[in-house]
């Protein structure tokens, strides 16, 4: 029986999450095993919720491997307000804020790399004319993104950063 349900689980949910069969609950796992690379491009039923709770696993190199354009397109949702991005075949996340100062942006910079050193998963980050932010997550490691960076997105998602962005300029035509 174990081995059948097993397989179901894995099938079945996001990013290796697995049912322990008293509680429920899903529990994190790290995709290493070469049943998970098989199943990896399919492993993408998770809510936005879900991926920021989960804990970015160590990259090794040998065990990962980039997750397909499908499987990206098909998480991308999850993380409200990133895009894709495709350089040089490597795949990657972006998203960019418009900060009110310099030192705002800096601000910024400080929550998310509090949140990368906690996750040991470390972005891109850029701060160009200065107030234009942009953050770009890629797992260096593979030369493409792996469940991390989804992750890493959710959880500077969930970020206060409301008091550090400029606020957006108000549309005319809902003000009557
Ligand atoms: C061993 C450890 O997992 C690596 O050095 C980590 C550190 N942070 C990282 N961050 C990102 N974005 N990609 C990586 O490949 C990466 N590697």
């Amino acid at each position: 029986q174990a081995p059948l349900v097993s397989v179901a689980q894995r099938l079945l949910l996001p990013h290796g999450g697995s049912i322990t069969p008293d509680t429920g609950t899903t529990q994190d796992r790290v995709a290493c095993s070469s049943f998970r690379k098989l199943l990896y491009g399919f492993r993408t039923f998770c809510t936005s919720e879900e991926l920021a709770t989960k804990k970015c696993v160590p990259c090794n190199a040998k065990d990962m491997r980039p997750m397909t354009e499908e499987s990206a397109n098909a998480l991308i949702s999850k993380v409200e307000g990133w895009k894709l991005l495709n350089e040089g075949d490597i795949l990657k996340l972006s998203r960019s804020w418009k900060v009110k100062s310099f030192t705002k942006g800096l601000e910024l910079f400080q929550l998310v790399a509090n949140v990368a050193e906690a996750e040991g998963h470390h972005p891109d980050l850029h701060l160009v004319g200065w107030n234009n932010v942009t953050i770009e997550i890629w797992t260096h490691a593979v030369g493409g993104l792996t469940e991390n960076d989804f992750v890493l997105a959710a959880k500077i998602n969930e970020l206060p950063l409301d008091g550090l962005l400029r606020r957006k300029v108000k549309d005319s035509s809902s003000s009557k």
